[in-house]
């Protein structure tokens, strides 16, 4: 008959060689178990930190939505609060740009040298509210079909996000690039949304150039080899300009790389949009940035402040067609402004040049 485990375990404890045997594999599994439990829950608190603050940061709001294209989606909008707890102050509405998200304010915060406490944008006065345009990725909500949507779609979404959550009216909406071109589609589908208007480096419609560039992108986008790399590549071009360019790297080579170092910085930022950023977040937001297409002649129906920021050198919504477009307007409407401000960075600069873009918007709001 075979001994049972106890009565194995007591002869071998018998021998002294058995005790320091049975001493050895004890201290080896109790370390080992400290160890993997140790492990396991620094595992666990970081997965519960990481649901925690993604559910005090980001709300959702899901409702069905049709496209212009007539596809049914079930929409799950997310949106993050800075500020002021809603209805207790004025609301401004803040619409991300390209590869932005709704995280504009705070530590992290792509804006936050515009909003936060005692910043221009005051989040000791106002409630600050930013949506992410669905399928940006940020909720980590992808769209497969991203031809299916257009700004107009988006500028839809966020209105009926806007009704869900009872807002009747802002006091502002703020927009960069893709963020403006949404802004002047909400604006056109519900004139007396906003009090004051704020369109920085963009215009209502996207121009023949722009779409030319974005379709560079698409073809770079469509191909197998490093699409999101060589698509930003080519994009970090067009938010900057050649003075930029030269001034900074000055033709400077670096040896250890074996490369310019511009060349060494365009690589990086192919490499870091294309670890932050998934194909089909930017195939649709490039998509997005295509196809901005409000009717010129509806723009005078807005009745918000409007306050046209432009970059004097920006090459992807030159200052030239803002210009005209806020000449054409003030024909017709008597509160339109523009602002032109002045950097050698091009479209970037509404991510760059913050003294000049706080105090354009600290004589607005
Ligand atoms: C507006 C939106 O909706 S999008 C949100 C903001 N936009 C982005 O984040 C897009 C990506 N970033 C950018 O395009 C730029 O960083 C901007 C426009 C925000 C600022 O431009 P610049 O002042 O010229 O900064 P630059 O691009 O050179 O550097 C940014 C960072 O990259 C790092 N970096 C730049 N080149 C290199 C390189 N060759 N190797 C390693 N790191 C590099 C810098 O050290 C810096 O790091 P830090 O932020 O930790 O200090
Ligand atoms: N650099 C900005 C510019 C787009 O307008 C972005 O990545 O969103």
């Amino acid at each position: 008959m075979r001994d049972r485990p106890c009565e194995t375990l007591a002869t071998l404890c018998a021998s002294e060689e058995g005790a320091t045997f049975y001493q050895i594999i004890l201290f080896w599994t109790d370390n080992l178990l400290k160890f993997f439990s140790a492990i396991s829950r620094g595992i666990f608190n970081c997965i519960i930190k990481s649901i925690i603050e993604l559910k005090t940061e980001l709300n959702y709001i899901n409702f069905s939505y049709q496209t212009n294209s007539n596809k049914e989606y079930n929409i799950s909008l997310s949106y993050q609060l800075f500020g002021k707890d809603l209805f207790s102050a004025p609301i401004i509405l803040v619409n991300h740009a390209l590869t932005g998200n709704s995280d504009v304010s705070g530590e992290k915060g792509w804006w936050k040298k515009l909003i936060g406490e005692n910043q221009v944008i005051d989040t000791n006065k106002y409630t600050v509210l930013c949506f992410n345009i669905p399928g940006n990725g940020y909720d980590n909500f992808l769209i497969d079909e991203y031809e299916d949507f257009t700004p107009s779609d988006i500028a839809n979404i966020f209105l009926k996000g806007l009704d869900i959550l009872n807002i009747k009216s802002l006091y502002a909406i703020i927009g960069g690039s893709l963020g403006g071109g949404i802004g002047w589609e909400m604006l056109v589908k519900n004139p007396p949304l906003a009090e004051i208007f704020i369109p920085i480096a963009c215009d209502f419609k996207t121009h023949d150039w722009l779409h030319a560039q974005c379709l560079v992108q698409k073809f770079l986008l469509n191909r197998n080899d490093e699409p999101l790399q060589k698509a930003r590549i080519h994009a970090m071009l067009c938010y900057r300009t050649p003075q930029s360019l030269n001034y900074r790297f000055q033709n400077k080579y670096n040896q250890e790389k074996q490369s310019l170092e511009s060349e060494d910085w365009l690589i990086y930022h192919g490499n870091a949009l294309n670890e932050r950023f998934s194909l089909k977040s930017y195939k649709l937001m490039n998509h997005l940035l295509m196809n901005i297409n409000v009717e010129e002649t509806q723009l005078e129906k807005i009745q918000a402040r409007m306050h046209m920021i432009s970059v004097d050198t920006d090459l992807f919504f030159p200052a030239s067609e803002i210009r005209m477009c806020f000449e054409r307007l003030k024909e017709k409407k008597e509160n339109v402004f523009y602002h032109e401000i002045t950097s050698i960075h091009g479209h970037d600069a509404f991510l760059m040049e913050y003294e000049q873009l706080n105090n354009i918007i600290k004589n607005i709001l």
